[in-house]
């Protein structure tokens, strides 16, 4: 019925082979939040050693998505694979940086806790944690710039602050694929530039980085793949197919002015 109402197109199928190779595979996704669909019937593969940005207007289902790709929250339909296996089989090989509103910053942890919490799939969740263990997390927490905060509260941090603790968290996961919400929002200059060069060494570690991104204007240079949403998918792939003023168009309507959108687009294509 809602399927009906929302004109869909049937979803493209994946070859299992391109599926099994890609870090993330996903096929037919919706998700609803009471009865309301917000993600509706989204096939998307994430390429190996890529930056992905995903945008779309307010609301557009970004979060969500994330989320279900994680397989945090419940989804209507759709297969979502991690390298070819379910994604509840793969956590090991996924870092995830959420959104800054999402987390309790009353939490009592020091940035040096939250870091080492990254550590846990290698130190194993029952045992001690060592003073070898907290040395490696200190030495995220030096790549972030951020180890004379080590034994401060998280809750007592600023925003870029506290943002770069959870990437330095994300580091210490040691992941293949990574997930980040937003990270780039709130922080200063220096916090967005660490950031970068943070996902473009990822990228050169051979990893995939599929980031929920704001701000189109930096999106084609900070990133080398786009997925653009609007609840249904508007296009994927690399960044001077997928970015285009149609596209842009299709996912934000009248919220960009054409001036806007000509600029964008030819930063994409550079
Ligand atoms: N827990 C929830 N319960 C009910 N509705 C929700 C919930 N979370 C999100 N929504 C709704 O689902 C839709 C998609 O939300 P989502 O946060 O995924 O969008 P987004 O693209 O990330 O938005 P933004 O750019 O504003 O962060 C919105 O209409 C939102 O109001």
């Amino acid at each position: 019925m809602i399927a009906k109402l929302l004109k869909l197109q049937p979803p493209k199928s994946l070859t299992s082979d391109e599926a099994k190779r890609a870090p993330l595979a996903i096929e037919g996704l919706s998700v609803a939040y009471h009865h309301k669909p917000v993600v509706w019937d989204l096939s998307f593969v994430a390429p190996e050693q890529g930056l992905v940005a995903v945008v779309g207007p307010n609301g557009a289902g970004k979060s969500t998505f994330i989320k279900a790709a994680l397989g945090l929250i419940p989804k209507l339909s759709g297969e979502i694979t991690v390298y070819g296996k379910p994604v509840d089989q793969q956590r090991k090989l996924i870092g995830y940086v959420p959104q800054r509103g999402s987390v309790d910053w009353d939490f009592p942890a020091s940035a040096l806790d939250v870091v080492t919490m990254g550590l846990y799939g290698k130190i194993g969740w029952l045992r001690p944690v060592r003073k070898a263990h907290k040395q490696e997390a200190l030495s995220y927490l030096e790549k972030v710039g951020m180890a004379d905060f080590a034994d401060r509260q998280i809750g007592q941090l600023s925003g870029g602050q506290q943002q770069r603790v959870f990437l330095a968290r994300a580091l210490a996961q040691d992941a293949l694929l990574y997930f980040m919400d937003e990270p780039f929002v709130g922080v200063d200059a220096a916090t967005e530039r660490a950031i970068i060069n943070i996902l473009k060494r990822l990228k050169d570690q051979g990893k995939t980085v599929i980031c929920v991104h704001h701000d189109l204007q930096s999106a084609p240079d900070y990133f080398d793949h786009a997925l653009i949403l609007n609840v249904r998918p508007v296009a994927s792939g690399p960044m001077a197919e997928a970015f285009t003023s149609e596209n842009l168009q299709r996912a934000y309507g009248g919220r960009l002015a054409p001036s806007e959108l000509s600029g964008l687009v030819s930063m994409a294509s550079e």
